[in-house]
């Protein structure tokens, strides 16, 4: 089996993307943000508070002839923003991309943070991660790719984020049509449950690239790259202007300032993430400062490839055991 869907992101930063499902019978259709960061498949639901719905699209099991509550099971997560969400599970019927699993533990949201209120275009998650993650109790479940896996042509996923434009979540084949040149293939460490790999270092605009061990992870459920501060400061040293605001709660520059590349290895590799994805977004609507999409990760204790490096490349997820991260050019 094979399974492909797009990744359309949700505003006009990139700040998210969302991908189509289908969940029951007859099939009820949400828009999920696919999450390599965590390991929860949730969802906005009939049982989730009329007060904290807004427009977001709902599963309801009592309308699925295939839904069965997993009795006593519940759920609650918190992501690294803050943000957070708890409830009950069902199994159901589950497609992504024409790809389906029959059995897909789907968590019904009962309760959701205010971030997820407001985020009207984000109808839930399905964690990508390592089921190892699944906040599931007293048995914890399996991740849609885990489900699907056995049934796949081949273990994998991909990733194939765009700058303002759809892109692609393809899962059980690796498309040549995607990507240039070769995939550089790096070993995962599995624990604690992200899809974490190390990179071969940096290099800012022309610069020379330093060779340093980078280890962090690959996260298509944060929009910006958060690396030590020392990389960081050493970028915004080439912004003028540039300064790191408490008040915005990370680096800003004046929107007119020249931005250069960022480049990051992977293994002999190397990626180039344009200026474009870096000068992220003004700090509000109309503002001439800019909030940079690179940015320290000194408060998270974890380094984190979001979407604004993803964008820069096509990267598989590879499932087999040992598990491994590819990276290749597009
Ligand atoms: C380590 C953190 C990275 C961001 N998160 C996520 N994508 N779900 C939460 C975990
Ligand atoms: C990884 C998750 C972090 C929290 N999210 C949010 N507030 N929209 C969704 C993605």
């Amino acid at each position: 089996d094979t399974g492909s869907a797009a990744a359309v992101p949700i505003d006009d930063v990139d700040i998210a993307y969302v991908t189509p499902v289908t969940i029951g019978t007859p099939p009820q259709t949400l828009q999920l943000d696919f999450d390599t960061g965590s390991s929860d498949l949730w969802v906005f639901s009939s049982h989730t508070p009329a007060s904290q719905v807004r427009g977001q699209e709902i599963y309801s099991p009592n309308k699925s002839s295939t839904a069965k509550l997993l009795e006593g099971h519940t759920w609650s997560i918190t992501y690294g923003d803050g943000s957070a969400s708890r409830g009950n599970v069902y199994v159901d019927n589950f497609t992504v991309g024409g790809l389906s699993v029959a059995q897909q533990a789907v968590q019904t949201a009962q309760q959701v943070s205010s971030s997820f209120t407001s985020e009207t275009n984000i109808d839930g998650l399905l964690g990508l991660g390592f089921s190892t993650l699944n906040t599931v109790s007293p048995k914890s479940q399996l991740t849609f790719f885990d489900n699907a896996k056995a049934s796949l042509d081949s273990p994998v996923f991909t990733v194939d984020l765009k700058a303002q434009a759809a892109g692609t979540y393809d899962f059980g084949f690796i498309d040549k049509a995607k990507y240039t040149g070769e995939i550089t293939y790096v070993p995962v460490n599995t624990n604690p449950g992200y899809w974490t790999f190390t990179s071969s270092g940096y290099a800012v605009g022309s610069g020379s690239f330093s060779s340093q061990s980078i280890t962090g992870i690959a996260d298509t459920g944060t929009s910006l790259v958060y690396l030590p501060t020392a990389i960081v400061t050493a970028y915004y040293r080439q912004v003028s202007g540039a300064t790191n605001s408490r008040n915005y709660g990370g680096y800003v520059f004046p929107c007119s300032s020249a931005l250069p590349t960022f480049t990051f290895g992977v293994g002999d590799a190397r990626f180039t993430i344009p200026s474009s994805y870096i000068s992220y977004s003004p700090i509000a609507p109309g503002s001439s400062t800019c909030f940079g999409g690179l940015q320290s990760s000194s408060g998270l204790g974890i380094n984190i490839w979001g979407d604004v490096a993803l964008k820069a490349a096509f990267v598989v997820f590879n499932g087999a055991n040992p598990p491994t991260i590819g990276w290749a050019k597009k």
